[in-house]
């Protein structure tokens, strides 16, 4: 596993400082356009052209009322001539028509942009989802990684979006302005460049606008995180009890308000900025606007253009007006998201590192010993390593175990050993050979890890089981076989659909387990994975003394020669082991049987003695 952060990772400070940087050229847009069609086109390309060929009837129907327009008012003007009144009718008719051609492809465009844009929000889902699940594990103790999901989340997902509507408007636009445009050259070709020109000022102010959103968005992310954490601990199930039982509810409440209270104040201020900018940008417009209608009035009264042809050149002005906004609008757009885009495009790169671990040679499908050599290991961001220069070794078959106090390093080691961190020095070998030489892939699917936070998936009981392997369909003899082996057979059958039920009241007829059933079942998981090499967390943390002896009695039979890494705080637990390994501040400090431990009199034999004592004093109390 790679480790995912490096160059890739972008604090929010070098990403403001990149932003501000960001060339608004025509060159950059015609990048961005080529990225954007390149996205749209991957998600619906049926749909896409689909739009774009409706764009350019729109835009034949548009310039069509212009000229419909002069054509009314020309009637109008000769009512007295002879069959004036019939040619009146029909280019009334035609403009009717004309106009209702445009409402009806406005109104399919919209059912299909919408469509189009669920499409491209589900091929960005997909990629994003790909990341998160596929980033090395410790991107998940990076701050920083927390922040760039949820920016993408919140708001990169939603730009495609955009940008798919921003290029469909501005072709459409495009395409309206050249066919209106080429109507009013037709009666004054004086008006054209005034027109464009007007549209300037709303360009000029959109490039800023679009870098205060994108630094808005960054600055405002982990205030935004933070309310939404609030969110969830008010609202999560697992709370619930402890806001009750610590009456933590106007305390949380009121952090939350806090939070929402800070982004409120930075949302108004930045709306303020935004309002005042694209004023200026509009005023500017309505002055070049005045300006051409100006120069209209001068070209009638100067006998340039007929009073109809001036009368369709107003309207041909109001409406490539509004379409010269609608592609400058489109191009603010596609500036707007450009950069949210990039953002989506490095976190998507996140992901190179993860896709390289499924390349490579296979991992064996055993191994005579598996050996973590003077492994060492810092958590991203921490200061001190967790594990120091840990040895242990595993031979084919034994059942070792790990015991220590809380930190000393013991689920560290063991998801070093399970290939999900990678140590900094040092490497895990099996038979002498770095487990790096393989796909790592290949390597922890040769593995069953059951975390002491193991996921309770609001699944099927059967799912949450079969979930151990779903590289090949689910065996019903192996299901009850694991099943069995964890002990948990009579919670799943006792419940009302058995394997079918739901392990989660979240869903209709589910039902929850006791913390020990759970943990149960978790073990079931991992049984039920083939693998030869088994790691339990803690496996019997919630489980009462006698399963906890049956468990770990039965591990040995259960596992049928498999080799198993079994961590416990418990020493009675693991006097069976084939050899122990005592952890203490990342270290081993000492290994061997057990009764190799209690002879050499050290920590070993200190804790197990402490908890033996506290034990026998529970029992007599
Ligand atoms: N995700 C993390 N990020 C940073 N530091 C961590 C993280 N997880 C553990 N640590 C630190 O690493 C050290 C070893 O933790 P580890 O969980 O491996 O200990 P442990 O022996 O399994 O403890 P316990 O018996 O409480 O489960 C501790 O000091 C802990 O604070």
């Amino acid at each position: 596993m790679a480790a995912a952060e490096g160059e890739d990772y972008v604090d929010p400070v070098t990403l403001r400082a990149q932003a501000r940087s960001q060339r608004k050229s025509l060159g950059r847009l015609s990048i961005l356009i080529r990225q954007s069609v390149r996205l749209v086109w991957a998600s619906g390309r049926g749909l896409f052209v689909g739009l774009l060929a409706l764009q350019i009837a729109a835009a034949l129907a548009l310039a069509g009322q212009v000229l419909a327009v002069q054509a009314v008012l020309a009637a109008i003007l000769d009512l007295d001539g002879s069959g004036a009144t019939a040619a009146l009718w029909t280019s009334v008719l035609v403009l009717a028509g004309l106009t209702a051609v445009t409402s009806i492809i406005g109104a399919v465009q919209g059912h299909m942009q919408r469509l189009l844009g669920e499409l491209v929000a589900r091929s960005m889902w997909d990629q994003v989802l790909d990341v998160s699940t596929g980033v090395g594990l410790s991107s998940f103790e990076s701050p920083d990684f927390f922040n760039r999901l949820q920016r993408v989340q919140s708001n990169a997902l939603s730009r495609p979006y955009q940008v798919t509507q921003g290029l469909i408007a501005m072709g459409g636009a495009l395409a309206a302005s050249i066919g209106v445009g080429a109507a009013l050259v037709s009666i004054s070709p004086l008006l054209l460049p005034l027109l464009v020109v007007g549209g300037l000022p709303v360009l000029l102010t959109s490039r800023r606008e679009s870098r205060l959103e994108f630094d808005f968005s960054v600055a405002q992310t982990p205030v935004l995180r933070m309310r939404q954490y609030l969110t969830l601990v008010q609202t999560g199930r697992d709370e619930a009890k402890e806001i009750r039982a610590f009456n933590l509810a106007d305390w949380l409440h009121g952090r939350f308000d806090t939070a929402y209270g800070t982004y409120l104040g930075a949302l108004a201020h930045h709306l303020r900025r935004r309002a005042t900018l694209s004023a200026i940008g509009n005023l500017g417009s309505a002055v070049v606007l005045v300006l051409t209608l100006g120069a209209l009035v001068w070209l009638i009264l100067d006998g340039q253009v007929t009073v109809a042809g001036a009368g369709a050149a107003i309207v041909a002005i109001r409406m490539l007006a509004s379409q010269v906004q609608t592609l400058f609008a489109g191009v603010q757009r596609i500036f707007e998201s450009g950069l949210f885009l990039e953002d989506l495009q490095g976190f998507l790169r996140l992901a190179e590192p993860a896709k390289e671990d499924a390349h490579g040679p296979e991992a064996p499908t055993g191994f005579g010993a598996v050996t973590a050599d003077d492994v060492h290991f810092t958590y991203p961001g921490s200061e001190l390593p967790a594990v120091r220069g840990a040895t242990v070794e595993l031979r084919a078959g034994e059942v070792v175990a790990i015991v220590g106090e809380n930190g000393s390093g013991k689920t560290t080691l063991a998801k070093i050993l399970a290939g999900l961190y990678t140590p900094d020095e040092g490497a895990v070998r099996w038979d002498g050979t770095d487990i790096r030489a393989w796909s790592l892939a290949s390597v922890r699917s040769r593995i069953a890890v059951i975390f002491q936070d193991f996921v309770r998936y609001a699944l099927s009981a059967e799912d949450n089981i079969a979930i151990g392997d779903v590289s090949r369909p689910p065996d019903p003899a192996r299901l009850r076989a694991s099943t069995r082996a964890a002990g948990a057979t009579g919670a799943i059958e006792s419940l009302p659909d058995g394997y079918a039920t739901p392990l989660s009241r979240l869903f209709a007829g589910g039902r929850d387990l006791s913390g020990g059933q759970w943990q149960r079942v978790a073990i079931a998981r991992g049984y039920y994975r083939d693998a030869p090499f088994v790691i339990l967390d803690e496996p019997s943390a919630a489980l009462d003394p006698r399963a906890e002896y049956d468990l770990f009695a039965s591990l040995r039979h259960t596992l049928e020669g498999r080799t198993a890494l079994f961590i416990s705080h418990r020493f009675s637990t693991v006097r069976s082991a084939d050899r122990i390994y005592v952890m203490a501040e990342g270290r081993v400090v000492e290994h061997g049987t057990h009764d190799e431990l209690m002879a050499a009199d050290g920590q070993y034999a200190e804790l197990f003695s402490l908890q033996a004592a506290a034990y026998l004093n529970a029992e007599q109390a």
